[in-house]
């Protein structure tokens, strides 16, 4: 299942990100203000309970969310989108799954792994800008299964058919957000025309 967030705001920002000319410090300011956005679409289906509170006039029914959230940036890009999901959730934990994806073989190398033990029972958010082909997010999803996370949403910024299938075929339970599903890969399997590499684009490094 995927989602794609289609209003105007994340649009007129994904424009500007995409944009060969936005140098590393808007790019990193924009992934925080898109992460916000898609992360309160993410929000919309996770656990609340029913409470009541007293305001000065009287008994009001009120809801609270009821469920640990995890955010599980995959590094390096990932952490470009971590600031715009703490500060709609500030008291989420954060776990972090180390890959970079192999030049010439394109597969997904891990390199780190941590988690805090709320990815049992409680809701993950991968994030990462970019589902290319797809075999990144799939090996951060297996991980944390394999960690013991069973409700999982990804949030990213851009994809791709291929990479959304490969996720999908994979992770069925597993619902996508994205700000934009693009035509294809080229023969790099870069995202066409997707925004470059979003690692190089937040950090200043040079590809
Ligand atoms: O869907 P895939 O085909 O696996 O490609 C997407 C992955 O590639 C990029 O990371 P990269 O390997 O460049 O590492 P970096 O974040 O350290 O730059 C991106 O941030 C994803 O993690
Ligand atoms: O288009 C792409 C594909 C993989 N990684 C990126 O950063 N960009
Ligand atoms: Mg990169």
């Amino acid at each position: 299942m995927h989602k794609l967030i289609d209003h105007p705001c994340v649009q007129h920002k994904l424009a500007i990100i995409r944009d060969v000319e936005t140098g590393h410090k808007r790019f990193r300011e924009l992934a925080t203000e898109i992460t916000k956005f898609l992360c309160y679409e993410a929000l919309q289906n996770i656990p609340t309970k029913d409470i009541t509170v007293t305001t000065p006039v009287g008994e009001a029914k009120a809801r609270k969310i009821a469920t640990d959230l995890v955010v599980v940036p995959i590094l390096r890009a990932g952490v470009g989108m971590l600031d715009g999901i703490l500060e709609l959730v500030p008291t989420a934990r954060v776990g972090f799954v180390g890959l970079f994806r192999d030049e010439a073989t394109k597969q997904p190398m891990t390199y780190y792994e941590r988690f805090p033990p709320q990815i049992k029972g409680g809701t993950c958010f991968v994030v990462d800008p970019m589902v290319a082909t797809g075999g990144s997010t799939v090996a951060a999803l297996d991980l944390l299964k394999t960690n013991g996370a069973d409700n999982i949403v990804v949030i990213c910024i851009v994809t791709c058919p291929e990479g959304l299938a490969r996720v999908n075929e994979a992770h069925p339970d597993v619902a996508v957000y994205t700000a934009a599903i693009d035509e294809r890969l080229d023969e790099r399997k870069y995202i066409v025309p997707g925004l470059g590499d979003a690692g190089d684009r937040l950090f200043g490094t040079p590809h």
